[in-house]
Formats: C-alpha cells, sequence, structure tokens
C-alpha cells in the first residue's frame, strides 16, 4: 500500500490548459474517485499518474518515489510505476483462458508455478468468476470479461490500481452488480485506487474520497459526506447529491437575495451573496409559499416524490429546481415553494462558500 501526491499538476495540449494546478493528499489505502463533466480533465489527470502522459508542471509521489516532476521532465514509464489499469475497453488475450489471462502477468512478473495458481484461484473466487476459468474470453459475457480484465489487473498485487470509466461499457444491471465487486475487491485488496468517473452514483457507492473537478482544476477534495454536507462552491453543490440541492441565485437589494423577483433570504451587510443553496428535502410544495412553481415532472423515489420545475414569475427569471416531497404534483401543474428561512449556504460571484449563512 502506498499514499500518492499530487502537487501543481498541469498539463497543456498546445496552447490549451487540460489540467491546471491540481493538488491532492491520497492516503494509503483509499478509493479515490475523479469525478466531473466531460472534458474536465479526469482522464489527463489519470493518464499523468499512469505514466502515460507526462505533465507539463507538478510532482507525483508514490510513497516517497517521485513518479512524474513535470518541472524537471522526468517521467518514470508505466511498467516501472508498480501500478495495475482498468479501462473502459477491457482488452483480454482472445487466444487464453479466463485463468490464463488472469496467469499471465504473474508468470511475467516471475511467479512461481504454486504461487500463481493459489493466486488466480483467489482472485478468481473473489471477483466469482471461478466457474468460468476454462473459457476463452468469446464464450463469456461482457460483464464477466470486466470482471476478468479487473481479476487480471489486481492479481499481481498492485500497490496502486487506476480504473478509467470501467463500467461504461455495461447494462444498467451489470455496472451495478459490477461496482458492487470493484468495491469489496477494493476493500480485500487495500490498494490505493483513484477511479475516473462522470456519474457521481458510481462515485457516492465506491469513493472514500472524491475529487470534484471543473475545467482542468479540483474544485473540492473531501470525502462523500463532506462534499454533500458542505460543498465550498456553488459548481460542487449543483453537481452533488441526487437530486443536487437547490441553488438559486439573485441579487441583493434591501438586505435580501431577490431570486425571480422575490426576497428569498435576508442577506447580513457586507455579504456579497450571489447564490442560496437549500437542502432539497427543505424546500416544500405550499400553496401558501412565496414563489410560484411550475411543475414538468414528478418521479417517485423511495416513499417520496422527486417534482422538478421552473420558479415562475419575474419574466422568466426562475432557476430550474428538484425538490423533494412527500406529496406528488402533476405535470403541467402550478403550485408555490415554500424555502426555510436561512439558506444552508451563500455563494459568492466567483462561486466560493461565504462565511456568513454556513
Ligand atoms: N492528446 C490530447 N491532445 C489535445 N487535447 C487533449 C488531449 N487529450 C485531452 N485533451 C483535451 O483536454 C481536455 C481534458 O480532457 P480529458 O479527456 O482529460 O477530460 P475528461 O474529464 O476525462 O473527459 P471525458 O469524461 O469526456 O473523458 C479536453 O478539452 C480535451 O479535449
Amino acid at each position: 500500500m502506498t499514499t500518492i501526491s499530487v502537487q501543481g499538476l498541469g498539463k497543456r495540449f498546445g496552447s490549451s490548459t487540460a489540467v491546471r494546478d491540481v493538488t491532492l493528499e491520497v492516503p494509503s489505502g483509499a478509493f479515490v474517485v475523479l469525478l466531473g463533466p466531460s472534458g474536465c480533465g479526469k482522464t489527463t489527470v489519470l493518464r499523468m499518474l499512469a505514466g502515460l502522459e507526462e505533465p507539463s508542471s507538478g510532482v507525483v509521489r508514490f510513497g516517497d518515489r517521485v513518479v512524474a516532476d513535470g518541472d524537471r521532465g522526468h517521467s518514470v514509464p508505466a511498467e516501472k510505476r508498480g501500478l495495475g489499469m482498468v479501462f473502459q475497453s477491457y482488452a483480454l488475450w482472445p487466444h487464453m483462458t479466463v485463468r490464463q489471462n488472469v496467469d499471465w502477468p504473474l508468470a511475467v512478473a516471475g511467479w512461481s508455478r504454486s504461487q500463481r495458481s493459489a493466486r488466480v484461484s483467489e482472485v478468481l473466487q473473489s471477483l466469482e468468476i471461478d466457474h468460468l476459468a476454462d473459457r476463452p474470453p468469446a464464450q463469456i459475457s461482457g460483464g464477466q470479461q470486466q470482471r476478468v480484465a479487473i481479476a487480471r489487473t489486481i492479481a499481481p498485487r498492485p500497490e496502486v490500481v487506476l480504473f478509467d470509466e470501467p463500467l461504461s461499457n455495461l447494462d444498467a444491471r451489470l455496472r451495478v452488480e459490477t461496482r458492487a465487486e470493484l468495491g469489496r475487491v477494493h476493500r480485500a485488496s487495500g490498494a490505493t485506487s483513484v477511479y475516473v468517473t462522470h456519474d457521481q452514483i458510481e462515485a457516492l457507492a465506491l469513493a472514500t474520497h472524491i475529487a470534484v473537478m471543473k475545467e482542468g482544476s479540483v474544485e473540492q477534495f473531501g470525502t462523500p459526506t463532506e462534499l454533500l454536507e458542505r460543498p465550498e462552491t456553488a459548481f460542487v453543490a449543483s453537481f452533488m447529491g441526487n437530486p443536487p440541492a437547490v441553488l438559486l441565485s439573485g441579487h441583493v437589494a434591501r438586505g435580501a437575495l431577490v431570486h425571480a423577483g422575490v426576497p428569498i433570504a435576508r442577506v447580513p451587510a457586507g455579504v456579497p451573496a450571489l447564490h442560496a443553496m437549500y437542502r432539497p428535502e427543505e424546500v416544500a410544495l405550499d400553496g401558501e409559499g412565496a414563489l410560484p412553481f411550475d411543475v414538468v415532472e414528478s418521479t417517485p423515489s423511495a416513499g417520496a416524490h422527486l417534482v422538478t420545475g421552473h420558479i415562475g414569475g419575474g419574466a422568466g427569471t426562475g432557476a430550474r429546481v428538484t425538490v423533494v416531497s412527500r406529496t406528488q404534483a402533476e405535470p403541467g401543474s402550478a403550485t408555490r415553494l415554500r424555502l426555510p428561512d436561512e439558506p444552508v449556504a451563500f455563494f459568492g460571484a466567483d462561486g466560493e462558500r461565504l462565511r456568513a449563512g454556513s
């Protein structure tokens, strides 16, 4: 097991910057998910950890070992970093059986025959594919093939395992199943893992820590609970959670934040608030509420309803939000929203959380 330390990591492609000043301290044995919208730089960070891309600036350390230093032009080749990788496409060797596929990296690493045999059986069992050991990849399903690829990666006990959207080619049911296996395998192996996805459900299911990325930078790095309970930026608040926080933007007039023409929250003097954040379960559908609300969609979920709609009035300046309601709402109907007296947090023009209101 090893820590991963990333300091000031940057990557430029020609004149465009894909990754800027990323700093992360990953504890030994952690499962870190790099999460963010398409094009935010997740894969580029992962590729720099892997040694498939050289950083333009910054340093990557595995434990005490510097594996890449962009400022000095130093990069340890991928095969010398002691890591395993699982990709979206699971290129298994078609002419080998499942067992031979998993055995191969152990043979290359010089393990003895008896060690290999014991380790392959152990890994196949842990991923529940031992009954497929003698089949070639063409005779097993896509989900099973991905499990073989995972087995092959973790068999040599790498200290670091990197995953690049490994579940995105699987159907919904298999994705959930394989995700659970991955979590179990990680807990059993203890390898420090970094996992790229844009799917926050996947991130929340697997991660001990999440780095939310936007436009090449890390917006916030923390445990899933920290990100959900205490987002440090408006972007994190609007991105995390299912549904995400209700984030209402406005301008301050006479000591209140005004959204869609309605004063919604008292703003302490001197606080340059631009957005107010509310938890979706604390915003109620209520005919007496302050904000007019046009219902677009209502979905039953775990004993409640996820109701999405537009805040009306104010000439279309209202936001599209989703609230968790105990009562159902008819799509196409008009009702009103009642907000709590105080928002959970205010965010400023730069998106950063402001002290007061937090
Ligand atoms: N080899 C490359 N040459 C030029 N630009 C690149 C290269 N690789 C990535 N980029 C650019 O860098 C930015 C970050 O890309 P990256 O693939 O890291 O994002 P991502 O968050 O992983 O996206 P996705 O979820 O779509 O895979 C994008 O603007 C992308 O177009």
